[in-house]
């Protein structure tokens, strides 16, 4: 129950609601006792009527008001049962929610080494299937241990003020009962995991087919993927029959066991009637409903268990991702101002996951207001430079400064404000054209993103769509091609208009000429404000102030275009093949 701990600080949030609850739960059980006590006054009544010991109107009288008792009871015991789940069952669903929530806040808040680290299957999971078993801790579990607990307190006291005798040998079967429930209850969680993850390998199986349609239809492997598809579904199967078969046995048990309570309630009762041990044969009738009141919450003992076992697992590993630190933290709460002067000294990073040196004792300066255009080989290092600069990951050797201020200390927030990113793979969410830019700036006018559209060459695509910029993409919506994907990413950037703006490869994949026009509005746009242009292609890097060429994450070449051209190396070999090409 350690692990279940972390909860507390929800239930002292909801404490009045599930106070009222309990309270709640506890009056319900006391109506709901009142039926066997006048189930029992009823053959008392009809016995002293048969014996003649009271008339016929006083038969009448009785047997209405204790008819008129029990329906009563049973109205308030079922409106009140009704405003328990309300209280208990709600407040779990509130905690479920607040959890959620934390576990998301934490997942914003870890960094990409963490995301590179976990699977994304696992994040989903506790976030989700784990989260809803705690529920049941937070809600069913609570509900049933107090009704439980209720109800066998004041049954086993009118039990015993009935017949000692009899309610010991009507109690005996019950601890067997929860017991065999509670390893029923555990088979079954044991095989319904089993089945949960089939389904999720199929439902991830059948996802993947479906993105990757058009690569499976190209190469004409239908069969071979029908063929997998059926083999996870025949285990899928096979799993859920076998869940099936110990689901089987619940009830049946239950009811097995009830009967042999209600037997020995008859066999020991109708002994102790015919022995005058008993004053009426209304008792016999009081114990049945008593045993079976019961056999419901003994049950549940077992049921209870394993739900708090398993929501123990499961806030164990929830509580695990909730203690992870994240590796990068804001250092400051003081608001720090950019201008965007970026210089690197001897920096040199490696990926810890892969064990890569992206980067090998780096140094260059970029003044705020200027442009540097990056090129190199795939794989040199040029992107890992922009994820620095955003403080994605923290340098090992070296430093890199942000307007003199070592990047460490600079306000994590203030500084991922004043970037503007486009990455090499544009990547859009599944909304409109319109919400994907105003990303960039949430309280953007359609005017604002008109316009930033216009200036990365893409307003003329997107009014073509019969929806314009309320078009929707992704899963549902319209697939844009790679250049025009590309472009709304750049657009997305431009609208924040942020101090510093990094250009990874985003124009790899739209024409020369389109390249041309948005460089030529990117010129205008990043006035005063600092640049870095990561590409293949010299046309991009032409205008910058400076430009350096990267080779296995050190610096191969650096200077102006002009001046690079006229030196052997890289960056000449490049132009003049690029040259060559456009003619
Ligand atoms: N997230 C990562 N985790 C581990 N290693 C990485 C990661 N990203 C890049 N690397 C490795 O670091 C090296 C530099 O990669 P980087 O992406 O910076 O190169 P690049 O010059 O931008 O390449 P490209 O032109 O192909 O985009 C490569 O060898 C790459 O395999």
């Amino acid at each position: 129950m350690r692990e279940l701990q972390h909860l507390n600080k929800y239930f002292l949030k909801y404490k009045s609601q599930l106070f009222i609850g309990i309270i709640i739960t506890i009056v319900a059980r006391l109506f709901l006792l009142y039926t066997p006590r006048y189930v029992k006054q009823i053959f008392v009544i009809i016995e002293n009527f048969s014996a003649n010991i009271i008339t016929k109107e006083v038969f009448r009288s009785q047997l209405t008001e204790a008819i008129l008792y029990i329906v009563g009871a049973a109205i308030i015991g079922g409106v009140l049962t009704f405003f328990m789940r309300q209280y208990i069952i709600n407040v779990s669903r509130y905690i479920e929610f607040d959890l959620k929530n934390e576990v998301y806040q934490q997942y914003q808040k870890l960094s990409l080494n963490f995301y590179k680290k976990n699977r994304t299957g696992d994040l989903m999971n506790r976030i989700t299937e784990d989260v809803s078993r705690v529920r049941m801790y937070a809600g069913p579990a609570i509900m049933y241990s107090i009704n439980t607990i209720t109800l066998f307190i004041i049954v086993i006291i009118y039990m015993m003020k009935a017949s000692p005798k009899l309610t010991l040998y009507t109690i005996v079967p019950l601890p067997i009962l929860s017991i065999i429930i509670y390893k029923l209850s555990k088979e079954i969680h044991k095989r319904s995991t089993i089945v949960q993850e089939y389904l999720s390998k199929l439902s991830t199986f059948t996802q993947e087919s479906f993105s990757g349609i058009s690569v499976i239809k190209a190469y004409g492997i239908e069969p071979q993927t029908s063929a997998n598809f059926k083999d996870l579904a025949d285990g899928s199967k096979e799993k859920q029959i076998s869940l099936a078969r110990v689901q089987a046995w619940f009830f049946p048990t239950m009811i097995l066991l009830i009967g042999v309570s209600n037997l020995l309630v008859i066999y020991i009762g109708g002994m102790q009637y015919i022995n005058g041990e008993i004053e009426s044969i209304g008792t016999i009738a009081e114990f049945i409903i008593y045993v079976n009141m019961l056999t419901w919450p003994v049950a549940t003992v077992g049921w209870v268990t394993s739900i708090v076992q398993q929501a123990e697992a499961s806030q164990k590993r929830i509580n695990e991702f909730l203690k992870f630190e994240p590796e990068i933290k804001n250092p400051t709460d003081i608001p720090s101002k950019i201008n965007g002067n970026i210089t690197f000294k001897n920096v040199s990073f490696t990926y810890d996951d892969t064990n890569i040196q992206a980067l090998n004792n780096l140094s260059f300066h970029i003044k705020e207001g200027e442009t540097l255009a990056i090129l190199g080989k795939t794989g040199s290092g040029k992107s890992t430079i922009l994820d620095l600069i955003g403080r994605l990951y923290d340098i090992d050797e070296g430093s890199i400064l942000i307007d003199d201020t070592e990047i460490n200390l600079v306000n994590l927030e203030n500084l991922r404000d004043s970037i503007g990113y486009v990455p090499q793979d544009a990547f859009l969410f599944s909304d409109s054209i319109k919400n994907n830019i105003k990303f960039g700036k949430q309280d953007a006018t359609d005017e604002e993103v008109i316009e930033a559209a216009k200036n990365a060459q893409v307003h003329k695509n997107i009014i073509a769509f019969n929806n314009g910029y309320d078009t929707k993409l992704g899963e549902r919506g319209i697939t844009l091609s790679g250049g025009q994907k590309q472009r709304v990413s750049i657009a997305r950037a431009i609208i924040k208009s942020p101090k510093i703006l990094l250009f990874d490869d985003c124009l790899s994949a739209v024409d020369t000429e389109t390249e041309e026009k948005i460089l030529n509005n990117l010129t205008k746009l990043t006035k005063g404000k600092t640049s870095i242009i990561v590409s293949h292609r010299v046309s991009s890097a032409k205008n910058a102030d400076k430009i350096i060429v990267l080779d296995n994450g050190k610096i191969v070449q650096e200077g102006t275009h002009d001046t690079l051209i006229n030196i052997d190396g890289y960056y000449k070999h490049l132009y003049l093949k690029q040259l060559s090409e456009t003619f």
